[in-house]
């Protein structure tokens, strides 16, 4: 086995012929969500299923993932944490703040978060920050998965209040939630355009990348805040 660390945080494991993304297991031990556990060097490290997680499929798209170990991340659509937990497996000094607004979903999140101590898991509707603004800090990052019409806007209030000035928006962009019969680049287009010009937080997109055959008709795009002027 040969271990080699492609991003901060998130490694290639080649085993037997085959690459394999994964992070190091914050938890050793114990698995997630049936992932397979791979152990080097007296290091585990969980596999990281790029058809599960919108983000590893952002890393296999050779897209940067700007996390680093000390990174407060704001995770928007967190569900029960597929995702969430290999985050906090690259977060050992930092936070994520995982919110989710479905209740059955949240109480699989929490029990995750009796394991790992650097998930903050908020239930609440993520097209409304003010009610988790007490609770979340300014982030480094925001990560984005959460399959609704207006999701170019969610993006947009959530950095407004949280995104520091330098920080990066990581987005997965559904394009069936926005339209069901439109063609999908066409709505990539709209929704890039939207996050560019729309809102009182504007984005410049840094770097985008359809997400197929991982997730079909899903773009993911990652950006920074355009500052304003004085
Ligand atoms: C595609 S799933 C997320 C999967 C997750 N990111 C992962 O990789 O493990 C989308 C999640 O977003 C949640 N969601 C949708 N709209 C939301 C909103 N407005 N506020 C908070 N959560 C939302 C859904 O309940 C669902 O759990």
């Amino acid at each position: 086995m040969d271990v080699n660390e492609i991003s901060e945080g998130i490694f290639e494991v080649r085993k037997g012929g085959k690459k394999i993304l994964a992070t190091k297991n914050a938890n050793p031990g114990s698995n997630v969500y049936g992932e397979n556990l791979l152990e080097e060097e007296g290091e585990e490290y969980r596999a990281w299923d790029a058809r599960r997680s919108k983000l590893a499929a952002m890393v296999l798209k050779k897209m940067k993932v700007p996390i680093k170990s000390d990174s407060r991340v704001l995770y928007l659509g967190a569900a029960s944490g597929t995702t969430v937990s290999h985050v906090s497996d690259m977060l050992p000094n930092g936070i994520v703040y995982a919110v989710e607004f479905s209740p059955r979903t949240m109480r699989e999140l929490i029990q995750l978060c009796d394991t790992r101590s650097n998930i903050v898991p908020i239930l609440a509707d993520a097209s409304r920050p003010k009610l988790y603004g007490h609770i979340v800090e300014q982030v480094d990052v925001i990560f984005q998965d959460v399959a609704q019409p207006n999701q170019a806007q969610i993006a947009a209030v959530n950095a407004e209040q949280f995104l520091k000035d330098d920080g990066h928006l990581l987005l997965s962009i559904k394009a069936r939630s926005i339209d069901t019969v439109a063609n999908p680049s066409k709505v990539f287009k709209e929704e890039v355009n939207k996050l560019e010009k729309d809102f009182d937080t504007q984005f410049k997109v840094i770097k985008k990348h359809d997400l197929a055959p991982f997730h079909e008709d899903h773009l993911g795009l990652v950006a920074k805040k355009k500052l304003k002027e004085n």
